[in-house]
């Protein structure tokens, strides 16, 4: 697993000035590690004085690769494997082999690769988690534990855990609840904070709570490895959380806590978000992510606020966020509170949602209409020929609810009719990129959950917007860890979605776009990140004061520097063999007492391809 026990190299031996005091070398000694090898110390990229030094010399084929090598050969067995699956299962076993080189890949190769390790194949392994399971990638804690969680937590081998995104599977993507199978959940979300955001990966922690479930199918399933308890009651959850959040803290202190795929979260954001760095990103992150497209796409609509008109189906922990947040904006563009959140009417699986429907959820009241003139709207159909939307937005986990009708009338209501479908995986989009643009005749500005290739519409290739937290939620996490905020406001979240929004380079916005390149995330994720510390800051919730005084410019090149690079790491063992080296006089090139060869192409003073590079946004309208 990427998070294996022996600590990484730079923390065994330490990366500074100075080699510590038991490594120090007495004239003719051989430097020498006395830990146990972790799997990253097998990397074919090593040098042979390094894995003599690592003591990993004679464990793997004599050959050593370059860098571009070993990523193409990474690549043809991934291209290898025929399913979506069998990639994800590949690229699971490279993340836990080798994983500087599972990020390298990752980072050459972002916007083919995150569908495989993320939407929408991760919802396949998560349906699969249990039949398919082979290795430990993160925590799993169980009802059973109470009592005991800060006992359990300190089995998590590695001491300097930044932040965890934490489950329990009862509302995976669009799948229902999955229980402990939706481990890959957090897996791939942290996976993305260290591809995205740069956030170390032994910093993350993957973590699957066992609160039982209410699959029944999963209950009786006899792989599946969960407890075969139903659900807990949402006291007994209230309860386990309060112990989880405390014990977490215990042991990290300036951790940062993503709440993910809870099937009712809203009680645990309202009772934590003060007290705890903490945000969820199905209410929050999806809230400000869909605000960073919308507001590209009023400015290609050029519909006022005031005349928008947003129908959405699904009134849950998504459908509800980016209603909020859209409201947020609507009125500060002006509209009172009263007039912005009188554009938006939910539909769940009932119906419209009005106050005179009947019992309603307490997340649902604030948006339940007291307009409808006493009468049910049932169908969507109904919805938007009462309404007439410039909007339609789908968080519903209903995959085609979007249907002909509904778009071509969608297309005859408006010239540039906004139309996300968000719900996850693509099985569960209410449309896809293709119905949308064949019904509104390409008249729609289009943004989905999951991907879906570009299209050529009337002799033009058209490129969907894919409206995923993931280009919010690595800045969220990575400006709380920088600016060491003790909480996450709401202004934070507000900012990173006003941030995303102005990331777009001038071609991109010239050709229509509503997000930016995904595989300019890294980019994209140090100006959200940014955004997100000037927030952290006027809210004073930051602890890292000397922020404050640097200027935009300068905190961005302080955020780059502080990313994780894969080949930066990949080269600290060689930085530590010059630096024992050069305490062993006269034998600067003899390690392991072995006459050292040349490490091919890959030289130490490598530069990093991926972090570090000031000024890459320059294009940035
Ligand atoms: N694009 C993105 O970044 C994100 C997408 N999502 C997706 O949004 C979907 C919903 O997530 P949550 O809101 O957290 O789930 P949820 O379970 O809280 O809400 C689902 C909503 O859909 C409604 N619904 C269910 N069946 C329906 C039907 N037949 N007709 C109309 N409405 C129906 C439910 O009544 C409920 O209001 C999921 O598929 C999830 O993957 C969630 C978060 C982020
Ligand atoms: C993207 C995401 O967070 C979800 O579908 O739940
Ligand atoms: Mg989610």
């Amino acid at each position: 697993m990427s998070h294996s026990r022996n600590t990484s190299t730079a923390s065994k031996t330490g990366t500074g000035k100075h080699p510590p005091a038991n490594l120090k070398m007495a004239h003719h000694q051989a430097p020498m590690r006395h830990v146990v090898p972790d799997a990253s110390d097998y990397d074919t990229t090593h040098s042979i004085e390094a894995r003599k030094y690592l003591k990993t010399y004679g464990l793997t084929p004599p050959g050593v690769d370059t860098y571009e090598k070993q990523n193409q050969r990474a690549l043809a067995i991934l291209n290898s494997r025929k399913t979506p699956i069998e990639k994800y299962q590949y690229l699971s076993v490279l993340r836990s082999t080798n994983v500087h080189l599972f990020y390298r890949l990752l980072a050459k190769n972002v916007k083919e690769l995150t569908p495989l390790i993320y939407t929408p194949t991760v919802g396949e392994a998560c349906q699969r988690w249990s039949e398919l399971y082979t290795q430990p990638e993160g925590m799993y804690l169980s009802f059973e534990d109470r009592g005991h969680l800060h006992t359990v937590i300190q089995n998590w081998p590695h001491h300097d855990v930044e932040i965890t995104v934490v489950t329990d599977g009862s509302r995976i993507l669009g799948l229902g609840d999955l229980g402990v199978d939706g481990m890959g959940i957090p897996v791939g979300k942290l996976s993305l904070y260290t591809a995205c955001a740069g956030i170390h990966p032994l910093k993350t922690l993957p973590l699957c709570l066992d609160l039982g479930t209410s699959n029944k199918e999963k209950r009786e399933d006899p792989l599946y490895l969960g407890s075969r308890r139903d659900k807990v009651t949402a006291e007994e959850e209230k309860d386990f959380l309060d112990e989880l959040m405390a014990a977490l803290t215990e042991r990290w202190p300036g951790i940062v806590i993503q709440y993910e795929d809870f099937k009712n979260p809203f009680p645990s954001l309202e009772r934590y978000q003060e007290t705890y760095t903490m945000f969820n990103d199905d209410i929050q992150g999806t809230g400000a992510v869909i605000l960073g497209g919308f507001i590209n796409a009023v400015k290609q609509s050029g519909v006022a606020p005031k005349d928008q008109r947003a129908v959405f189906l699904g009134a849950g922990s998504a459908g509800v966020g980016v209603a909020k947040q859209l409201t947020e904006f609507f009125m500060k563009e002006g509209l009172s509170e009263e007039e912005a959140k009188k554009r938006f009417w939910l539909v769940d699986s009932q119906g419209l949602v009005a106050l005179d429907r009947g019992k309603l959820a307490d997340h649902k009241i604030y948006f339940a209409r007291d307009d409808n003139g006493g009468k049910q709207y049932k169908t969507l159909e109904e919805v938007v020929e009462y309404v007439k939307p410039t909007i339609l937005m789908g968080l519903s986990t209903i995959g085609g609810a979007f249907t002909p009708k509904i778009l071509e009338r969608m297309a005859e209501l408006n010239d540039r009719p906004v139309v996300f479908p968000l719900s996850n995986p693509s099985s569960k989009s209410e449309c896809t990129f293709e119905e949308a643009i064949k019904y509104t005749k390409g008249k729609c500005l289009f943004a989905s959950g999951s991907p879906f290739p570009t299209l050529n519409h009337a002799g033009k290739d058209l490129v969907p917007g894919q409206g995923n937290n993931m280009y919010v939620f690595p800045g969220i996490g990575l400006g709380a860890i920088l600016s060491k905020s003790v909480s996450v406001t709401q202004n934070m979240i507000y900012a990173s979605a006003e941030a995303l929004s102005t990331s777009l380079l001038k071609q991109e916005i010239k050709d229509n776009w509503l997000y930016p390149d995904i595989r300019r995330i890294r980019d994209v994720s140090v100006i959200v990140t940014a955004g997100v510390i000037r927030a952290a800051q006027a809210d004073r919730v930051d602890r890292e004061l000397a922020l404050r005084h640097l200027s935009d410019e300068d905190l961005e090149e302080y955020i780059r520097n502080r990313m994780y690079d894969p080949y930066i790491e990949s080269e600290k063992v060689n930085e530590e063999i010059r630096e024992l080296a050069a305490h062993v006089i006269g034998s600067p090139t003899t390690v392991g007492g072995a006459h050292a060869h040349q490490n091919g192409t890959n030289g130490t003073a490598r530069k990093s391809s991926m972090a570090s590079r000031p000024g890459t946004a320059n294009g940035r309208a």
